[in-house]
């Protein structure tokens, strides 16, 4: 995957793989969301799409539908998939701040995506607010010790709230961390486009308008479209 210093990865975000040939003219790859999948395992075995995957299969404890540690099964047999290029792990199982049981396979899940070669993204939601920039900074700086790519997505509710996350992204960025940024909701929606330009490596979009995977997401045609308006490659 491109999740590194050398170029940025606009992702289609989709519970569907069979939706990744409408993904092609506009993504770099796909963000598979097995939590919001019917038959995730089933559906990746017989994936033989262009794009790379990044999988995902989001806690309900942050915001996801998976409910329980069977997901760490259905990770660590998707990254071995030749496909699968990234896995998103969250932060707090990593740190164990999650529920109990969680650090164990969250650690391993890691270790077993790091023999396979592939990507772990270590990521923190906040579904409620934006804290101030330096908090950011440093759940970035958290998120980096953790994963290669610290992703942050928070919630902004007024224009200041998407200001803290460009600038949060400036300086995780500068001091070196490969990061992934974004504010959820109307105020922070610009953030999808332009926290790229300040170092943010990673996008995610709906293929279409309608099946958002996060409150105020662009469709994947109109991020595209505004990433290169921005000179964003
Ligand atoms: O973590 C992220 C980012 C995201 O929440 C967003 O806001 O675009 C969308 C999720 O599908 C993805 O796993």
């Amino acid at each position: 995957m491109d999740a590194d210093r050398d170029g940025f990865t606009l992702c289609a975000s989709t519970a569907d793989l069979s939706q990744e040939s409408a993904a092609r003219d506009h993504a770099d790859a796909v963000e598979f969301r097995m939590d919001l999948a019917d038959e995730p395992t089933g559906a990746l075995q017989s994936y033989d799409g262009d794009l790379p995957l990044i999988v995902t299969n989001r806690a309900s404890w942050e915001g996801g539908e998976a409910e329980d540690l069977g997901r760490y099964d259905e990770l660590t047999d998707a990254v071995a998939h030749d496909a699968v290029v990234a896995v998103d792990i969250e932060l707090a199982a990593l740190r164990g701040n999650a529920p109990d049981g969680e650090q164990p396979h969250a650690v391993a899940l890691r270790e077993t995506a790091r023999d396979e070669g592939v990507t772990v993204i270590a990521s923190v939601h906040d579904f409620e607010s934006t804290p101030e920039a330096d908090v950011l900074v440093e759940l970035l700086a958290d998120a980096a010790a953790e994963g290669d790519v610290a992703k942050l997505a928070t919630t902004a509710e007024v224009k200041a709230d998407a200001l803290a996350m460009l600038a949060a992204t400036h300086r995780a960025s500068e001091a070196g961390h490969d990061v992934a940024t974004m504010c959820m909701g109307e105020a922070g929606r610009h953030t999808r486009a332009v926290t790229p330009v300040y170092g943010s490596l990673i996008s995610y979009a709906p293929i279409h308008s309608g099946a958002a995977t996060a409150p105020g997401q662009y469709d994947l045609a109109t991020l595209r479209r505004l990433l290169d308006g921005l000179g964003v490659e």
